[in-house]
């Protein structure tokens, strides 16, 4: 499969706003891991949002197979994982709740995630960043996956978690042949995840 961003153009709608992408291209192949890297500010949670179908944009557009996102219905086989898991959890659910949203996870996943089976009983607030980190992931783990916008996802967690995090998703990305575009300001990371890396302030 390929998923293609198309000349994308997009702003944000408020007074006096200018555009955060302009003429954007790039292209993501299933088994693909790429890298993408620019200043703060640069617009690549922006391009994560429209490639996901958070955001349309405001020109070109955003492919999968050669068909617009939008016309996919049910589970989106584009998924994004967010910086802050706190702001992408219902706090209101109990974590197994939450984990369940898109359908059933398996046991295998939350093994390798390494999630305490006593979590799912909680909710987000009573759950540290790094932990809640783990069910933003083990979610998405659904059987039509194809591809994965991961969006500075270990940037808060230390060295170990991190490790653990990266090492389950390169597992999964190679046995599913999923597309992964790894968002980073660390480009020693992103030289040892990546295939490629796009440096979108060129
Ligand atoms: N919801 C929003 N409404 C208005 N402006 C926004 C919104 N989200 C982001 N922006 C602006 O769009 C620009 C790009 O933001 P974006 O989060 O995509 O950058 P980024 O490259 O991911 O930054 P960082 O590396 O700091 O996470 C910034 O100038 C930001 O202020």
């Amino acid at each position: 499969m390929i998923l293609e961003g198309k000349q994308l153009g997009f702003s944000y709608r408020h007074k006096g706003s200018f555009p955060v992408l302009q003429d954007v291209t790039l292209s993501l192949r299933s088994g693909e891991r790429v890298g993408l890297i620019a200043p703060s500010g640069r617009g690549k949670t922006t391009l994560c949002k429209l490639l996901a179908g958070y955001e349309q944009p405001d020109h070109g557009q955003v492919l999968l197979d050669g068909k617009p996102l939008s016309r996919y219905r049910g589970f989106c086989p584009v998924q994004m994982i967010w910086q802050h898991p706190e702001l992408a959890i219902d706090p209101l659910l109990q974590l197994k709740r939450t984990l369940q949203e898109a359908g059933p996870v398996e046991e295998s996943t939350l093994h390798a995630l390494q999630i305490n089976p006593a979590w799912l009983n909680r909710f987000p607030s009573e759950l540290s960043g790094g932990e809640l980190q783990r069910f933003c992931i083990a979610r998405v783990f659904q059987p039509g996956l194809r591809f994965l916008l991961c969006d500075e996802i270990t940037a808060m967690l230390d060295q170990i978690t991190q490790a653990q995090i990266w090492d389950f998703l390169i597992a999964e990305a190679q046995k599913r042949d999923l597309g992964m575009l790894v968002v980073s300001h660390n480009h020693h990371l992103l030289q040892r995840l990546c295939t490629r890396i796009i440096d979108l302030s060129i």
